[in-house]
């Protein structure tokens, strides 16, 4: 459970970053790790944080998708450049499915095209040529016309339950800031780290 002066934190920052202009503000840096030990990154949206943790929504089938089935831990990075001298968050948590009634109150709230693409992608695999992606988004839509695109059950969301934060706060001559909070199970103690 992250504590409410975390949570507060990581929230001005974030409104912080959305008011200074930033194209994607919630955007953050997924890191997991295969069955084997290869470690993939990509970057996915944050669509929630609150006590529990931060959710993102995806394809169950994708790539990323697999490798947490492999192994739950990962790690989120947000970097906010045009903030305060340059903002870093980091997470590093156990990763999880949310519940069907969350990822379907999250899809219904999609743009309609947002909503075909996800029956349409079979994302990660190999698509032999665009136009096979572009029949396949004519398919559902002509599949769903006229009534509700109704959630796909190879697409929802993750909640990443953290144990480990850190912020680090740009400064002028390298005198950058770093705290890191760690979660004990029933506590959170807070260290500062040199830069
Ligand atoms: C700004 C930005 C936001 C993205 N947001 C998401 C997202 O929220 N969910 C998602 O599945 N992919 C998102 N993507 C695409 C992913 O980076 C990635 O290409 C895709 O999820 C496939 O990753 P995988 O093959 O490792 O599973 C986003 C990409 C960018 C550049």
């Amino acid at each position: 459970m992250l504590t409410p002066e975390i949570l507060d934190t990581f929230r001005g920052l974030l409104d912080e970053a959305r008011a200074s202009g930033d194209r994607e503000p919630t955007a953050m840096n997924l890191a997991t790790v295969d069955g084997t030990g290869r470690v993939h990154s990509r970057i996915v949206l944050l669509k929630a944080i609150d006590e529990l943790g931060l959710r993102f929504f995806t394809n169950y089938e994708s790539a990323k998708a697999g490798e947490i089935a492999e192994h739950k831990q990962v790690a989120l990075c947000f970097h906010w450049k045009q903030i305060r001298e340059g903002i870093q968050v980091r997470f590093e948590g156990r990763a999880s499915k949310v519940g069907d009634a969350e990822s379907d109150a999250y899809f219904a709230s999609r743009p309609r095209g947002s909503q075909i693409g996800a029956w349409a992608s079979k994302q990660s695999q190999e698509l032999p040529d665009r136009q096979t992606f572009e029949e396949r988004v004519a398919h559902f839509e002509k599949e769903f016309a006229g009534r509700d695109v109704t959630r796909p059950p190879h697409w929802g969301g993750y909640l990443v339950e953290p144990d480990r934060i850190e912020f680090w706060y740009g400064a002028t001559f390298r005198l950058h800031e770093r705290i890191v909070h760690t979660d004990h199970g029933t506590s959170w103690t807070s260290r500062l780290l040199y830069p």
